[in-house]
């Protein structure tokens, strides 16, 4: 049974209490719940991991080196910041899609750049929680 692994960056801890504007009233347990309903019609293990911090994120990542055949990420503001997750990503090899619940090209320029756009299979931005949905389908289907 494969293993994917959601990992969401920092602040989405608060999402659907603040800024419904960009990214919607669901609460990140909502979202989480939904994928979880998912991955048991679609027969994989999610694990799911969120973190304020950069060398958690970092550390995570590591660990999922031989456990995790794919992973999800939502690396928040940590996109257009952090090398060392992406450092992180390319270490460990494992396919990832980043995910984000606004449209990035959209906002403010700062937001345009993300440091794991080349390194995925794939980007999906502004379609709220469902891209998250759409990244486990797509998942599900790059293991098969
Ligand atoms: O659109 C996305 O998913 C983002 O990754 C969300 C990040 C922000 C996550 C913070 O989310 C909050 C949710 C509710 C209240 C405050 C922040 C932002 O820095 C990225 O540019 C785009």
């Amino acid at each position: 049974m494969a293993n994917i692994l959601v990992i969401n960056g920092p602040n989405l801890n608060m999402l659907g209490k603040r800024e419904p504007e960009h990214y919607g009233r669901q609460t990140l347990g909502d979202i989480i719940e939904e994928l979880e309903n998912l991955a048991d019609d679609y027969e994989v293990r999610l694990y799911n991991f969120q973190s304020n911090a950069e060398h958690e994120i970092v550390e995570r990542i590591q660990a999922a080196l031989n456990e995790i055949d794919f992973i999800i990420i939502n690396p928040a503001a940590f996109t257009h910041t952090s090398v060392a997750i992406r450092d992180a990503l390319a270490t460990v090899k494992i396919p990832f899609i980043e995910v984000h619940l606004s449209n990035i090209h959209k906002r403010e320029a700062f937001r345009t750049h993300s440091y794991f756009s080349d390194l995925a299979e794939g980007v999906i931005a502004g379609l709220g929680p469902i891209g998250y949905q759409l990244a486990l389908a797509a998942a599900v289907e790059k293991l098969k």
